[in-house]
C-alpha cells in the first residue's frame, strides 16, 4: 500500500516503535496485542478499542482484548460471524468507517446496551495473514467531534496487519510449545514413565524425600488412597536411582488369582501345571538389577508373602516346578491404599514381611490435601486432551475453575484426568465450562486444609497461588499477568499485596 504523504513523523515513528516490538516479543501475546491497540487509539485519536478473533471453528468472533471505559464488560460477547460492523469487516474482507453508527443497518446495538457506553463512531478494520481475515480492530468514538478520516484507516490497516502476523507467529510458538509437552510425556509414557506434575509444597517435599533415598537399595512401601499418584512416585524412585537405565517392572497383585500371580512374579518352567506348555521368565527375573513396582500389596496373598520374604531376605526364589534356585538384584518398591497395619493385626499380612517392606515408608496424601496442585493438574490434562479430541481450549471459566478447586476429588488425580478428559469431549472451546465437568459438588472433608476451612479462603488460597503462578510464567511482569488473567493491573496489584504473594 502507498502510504499518504501527509503521515505525519509522528505516526511513523509510532508504527516503527510497534514494528520494532513485534519482532522482540512473542512469548506474551496479549500484551503485545494490548500494546498495538494502545497506540492505534492514540494515532487515530480514538477513546476505546477492541480486537477480535475469528475462532478456530469459524462459527464467532471473541473478544481478545477490549480497552476504554467499558472494555472489561465487553470481553464477556461473543460476536456471531454474520453480526455487526465486525462480521461485516471479516465476511467481506475489507474495512470500514462508519462516523454514525445509529444510522447504519449493519450496526448491531447488543454490546452498547449491555455495556451502557455509546458509540458514535466506528473505525474497523480486518486483520489478515496471507489474505485471510482472522480477525478484527475496531477503534470507537474518535474526539474532538469529528470522524474518522481515510488517513486513520490507512494507519490502521498497517497496524492490523502487524498485529495479525504477530498474532499468528505467537500462536505457532504456543502450539510448538504445547507440542512439546504433549510430545514429552508421550515418549516419556512410551517408555511406560508418566510426567508428573507437582507444585503442593507437601508433594515437593515428598520429591525431596525421593531424590535422598533413591540411591539406597531399601525395600519403600508408599500408602495412600487411591489415584493419588503412588506408581509416580515409584517411578520416581527408579528413575533418580543407579538403576534408572534398568527394567522398571510393574505388577498388580490384585489383578491375578494366587496361582497366576506366583507364576507371573517368579515365571515356571514347562509342564508346571496343565497350562505350562513352555518356559516363561517371572516378573523379578525380569527386574533383575533395576526396579519391581508391587501394587496392591495388601492384597498378596500369605503363601507368596513367604516367598517375597525370602526374596528379601536372601534374593532368591526358585521358579514355579523347578528346584533351581535364582538370584536376582532387585530393589523392591511396594504400594498399598489399604490399612496394612489393620491387615497385620488381623494376620492377613505377615508381620515379618511388613517391617521388612516398611523400611522407607512414604504416605502420599489425597489430592484435597494439595489444593496447589489441582490447578495445575488440571491445566496439564487439558493440554493433554485437547490435543487428542483437536479442540482449541484456551483454558477453564472463572466458574469452571472454582468449581474444580472446591471439589472434594474422593478419587484423586485419576477422577480429575477423567473428569478433565469427558470435559473435553463433552465441552466447546473456548473455554472449559462447570456445566461441562459433571461434577457433583460437595464440600470439601473437615480435614482438607489447616485452619480457615470457608470457602472464601479455600478460594484465595487458590487465587494466591494461581496468580503466582501466572507471575512466575510472566517473569512477574504484572501487566501481562494482568492481560492473561483478565483483570486490571491495579487490581492485580492489589491482589499481590493482600494475599501476600511473593516473589521466590
Ligand atoms: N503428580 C501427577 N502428575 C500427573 N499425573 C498424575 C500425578 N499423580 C497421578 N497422576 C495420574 O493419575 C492417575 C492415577 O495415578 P496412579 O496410578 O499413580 O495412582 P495410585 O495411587 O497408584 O492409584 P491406585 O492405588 O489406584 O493404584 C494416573 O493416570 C497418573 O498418571
Amino acid at each position: 500500500m502507498k502510504l499518504s504523504s501527509s503521515l505525519d513523523t509522528e505516526k511513523l515513528n509510532a508504527l516503527i516503535e510497534i514494528n520494532t516490538l513485534i519482532n522482540s516479543n512473542y512469548s506474551d501475546v496479549s500484551a503485545l496485542l494490548a500494546h498495538i491497540l494502545e497506540s492505534a487509539m492514540r494515532l487515530v485519536s480514538g477513546e476505546a478499542s477492541s480486537l477480535l478473533l475469528v475462532d478456530s471453528s469459524k462459527q464467532y468472533l471473541r473478544f481478545e482484548i477490549a480497552l476504554g471505559p467499558k472494555g472489561l464488560e465487553a470481553k464477556k460477547f461473543i460476536v456471531k460471524m454474520d453480526e455487526g460492523i465486525a462480521g461485516w469487516v471479516v465476511k467481506n474482507n475489507r474495512s470500514l468507517i462508519v462516523n454514525d453508527v445509529a444510522n447504519d443497518p449493519r450496526f448491531n446495538p447488543a454490546v452498547q446496551q449491555s455495556t451502557g457506553y455509546r458509540t458514535q463512531n466506528m473505525l474497523a478494520v480486518p486483520m489478515r495473514v496471507k489474505d485471510e481475515c482472522i480477525g478484527v480492530i475496531e477503534i470507537l468514538n474518535k474526539g474532538a467531534e469529528c470522524g474518522f478520516t481515510l488517513q486513520d484507516l490507512e494507519v490502521l490497516e498497517i497496524l492490523a496487519n502487524q498485529a495479525a502476523l504477530a498474532y499468528q507467529n505467537a500462536r505457532f510458538l504456543q502450539r510448538s510449545r504445547d507440542e512439546i509437552v504433549v510430545l514429552q510425556d508421550q515418549i516419556a509414557t512410551d517408555r511406560g514413565y508418566h510426567t508428573m506434575i507437582a507444585r503442593s509444597p507437601v508433594i515437593l517435599e515428598k520429591l525431596d524425600i525421593v531424590e535422598r533415598v533413591a540411591k539406597s537399595d531399601s525395600s519403600v512401601l508408599i500408602l495412600g488412597e487411591s489415584g493419588v499418584g503412588k506408581e509416580l512416585i515409584a517411578e520416581q524412585l527408579h528413575l533418580k536411582s543407579d538403576r534408572a537405565s534398568k527394567p522398571f517392572v510393574r505388577v498388580n497383585c490384585a489383578a491375578l488369582p494366587e496361582g497366576l500371580l506366583e507364576s507371573e512374579l517368579f515365571g515356571h518352567v514347562k509342564g508346571a501345571f496343565t497350562d505350562a506348555i513352555s518356559n516363561r521368565k517371572g516378573r523379578f527375573e525380569m527386574a533383575d538389577q533395576g526396579t519391581i513396582f508391587l501394587d496392591e500389596i495388601g492384597d498378596l496373598p500369605l503363601a507368596l508373602q513367604s516367598k517375597l520374604l525370602r526374596v528379601i531376605q536372601n534374593r532368591t526364589f526358585e521358579k514355579l516346578g523347578s528346584s533351581d534356585t535364582i538370584t536376582v538384584n532387585v530393589r523392591i518398591v511396594a504400594a498399598t491404599n489399604r490399612d496394612i497395619e489393620k491387615l497385620v493385626e488381623e494376620q492377613k499380612f505377615r508381620s515379618d514381611l511388613y517391617y521388612r517392606l516398611n523400611v522407607l515408608p512414604m504416605y502420599i496424601p489425597p489430592l484435597r490435601q494439595r489444593l496447589e496442585d489441582i490447578p495445575e493438574l488440571a491445566l496439564f490434562f487439558l493440554k493433554k486432551f485437547r490435543h487428542e479430541v483437536k479442540k482449541d481450549f484456551l483454558g477453564f471459566s472463572e466458574g469452571a475453575m472454582s468449581a474444580i478447586i472446591s471439589y472434594s476429588w474422593p478419587g484423586n488425580i485419576r477422577e480429575l484426568e477423567n473428569t478433565i478428559e469427558r470435559a473435553c469431549v463433552i465441552g466447546k472451546p473456548p473455554y472449559i465450562r462447570e456445566e461441562d465437568l459433571l461434577l457433583n459438588i460437595r464440600t470439601m472433608p473437615d480435614n482438607n486444609i489447616d485452619g480457615d476451612k470457608s470457602l472464601k479462603s479455600v478460594l484465595n488460597l487458590f487465587k494466591k497461588h494461581y496468580i503466582q503462578k501466572v507471575l512466575e510464567e510472566n517473569q512477574w511482569n504484572q501487566t501481562a499477568t494482568a492481560g492473561i488473567l483478565d483483570i486490571q493491573r491495579t487490581y492485580l496489584s492489589r491482589l499481590i499485596k493482600e494475599l501476600e504473594i511473593k516473589e521466590k
